[in-house]
């Protein structure tokens, strides 16, 4: 967060409303809003096919919406895109760099778009990568791209870094100093966007996560807010055909585990005084709540009820 004054109160970054995207055979995004304040760290986390690229390329100006409107930092990036491109750094999940350049070459070549500290600075990332300057791009490994394309994305210190599946590739030590990194950055109020299925990574870094689900928002917030939406709820009992009270609403119980001796409810809205509800059915032996993981969140909302998940 940035020392200066706490996210809320920080300019709006990105705002969508209602954005919808339909390709011919699919509806990608539907009615989706967002509204991302400098200074976060923001992912969004969905499945394959949920619409995160969809967004993406919409926020960077590379794809018309069918409907709704988006705006980065005030602009369109429709009408204004050289502008919104201009403060942003962007690492899509597969980065095409021209294999016949050098490492450093493709760093030159680069820099030639904005001012000179560029070089410099991508010198420098390259180098605590320890990626070799002289090696040619089509001879990196995988994790190698990545940290190429990564180290282009930053090296303008970006208001705004949207970032496609940031560390898929790079090993584990590198990917948790590159999500420090991310943090950092959002310390000095800089924004980052990332897409992510890497749950427990974002965990750790993000301070609000939006979960799209066939192209629609159905959880979204900080953290804390979204865990605590739901809760797992664990019921032992001695027989397997014992029947289970129905929750009062609003909660709802949006998955259903049975297990051979017992019940694993993820329920959103749950209220603590159902406990004695179900501890006092007949055959229950114990009954125990917590608060969900946040892939656990994950998973319950993007299976069973999932479209009944309000945004939070
Ligand atoms: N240019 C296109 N034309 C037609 N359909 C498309 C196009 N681009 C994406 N789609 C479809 O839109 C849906 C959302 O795709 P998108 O790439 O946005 O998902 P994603 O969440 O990024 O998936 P993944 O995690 O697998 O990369 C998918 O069903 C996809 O097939």
């Amino acid at each position: 967060m940035s020392d200066q004054s706490s996210p809320n109160e920080s300019p709006v970054v990105i705002q969508t409303e209602q954005l919808t995207m339909h390709y011919r055979r699919c509806e990608a995004l539907r009615g989706v809003d967002l509204q991302i304040r400098a200074g976060t760290v923001f992912a969004i986390l969905g499945e394959n096919g949920a619409g995160k690229t969809s967004l993406i390329r919409i926020l960077t100006g590379f794809q018309t919406p069918t409907a709704g409107t988006c705006r980065v930092n005030g602009l369109d990036p429709l009408t204004q895109g050289d502008q919104v491109r201009r403060l942003i750094g962007y690492v899509p999940d597969a980065p095409p760099l021209y294999g016949w350049m050098t490492v450093e070459q493709i760093g030159s070549f680069t820099a030639s778009f904005y001012w000179p500290e560029y070089r410099d600075r991508f010198n420098q990332s390259i180098a605590q990568y320890k990626v070799d300057p002289k090696q040619k791009i089509k001879y990196l490994s995988k994790g190698q791209r990545a940290k190429v394309a990564l180290s282009l994305a930053v090296s303008h210190d970006p208001e705004l870094l949207i970032l496609d599946e940031p560390t898929s590739g790079l090993d584990p030590k590198v990917r948790r100093e590159f999500l420090e990194s991310m943090i950092d950055r959002a310390a000095a109020g800089r924004t980052v966007f990332l897409s992510s299925h890497q749950i427990a990574e974002v965990e750790r870094v993000a301070d609000c996560v939006a979960i799209l689900h066939d192209g629609v928002i159905v959880m979204s917030g900080s953290i804390d807010e979204i865990r605590s939406a739901i809760t797992r709820v664990v019921v032992d009992f001695d027989d397997p055909h014992v029947a289970l009270p129905e929750l009062p609403p609003p909660a709802r119980v949006l998955v259903d585990e049975r297990e051979r001796t017992g019940r694993r409810w993820f329920v959103r809205d749950f209220d603590p005084e159902m406990v004695d509800l179900i501890r006092h059915s007949p055959g229950v032996l114990d009954v125990r709540v917590h608060p969900a993981t946040l892939e656990e969140v994950f998973v319950a909302c993007t299976t069973g009820n999932a479209t009944e998940v309000v945004t939070s």
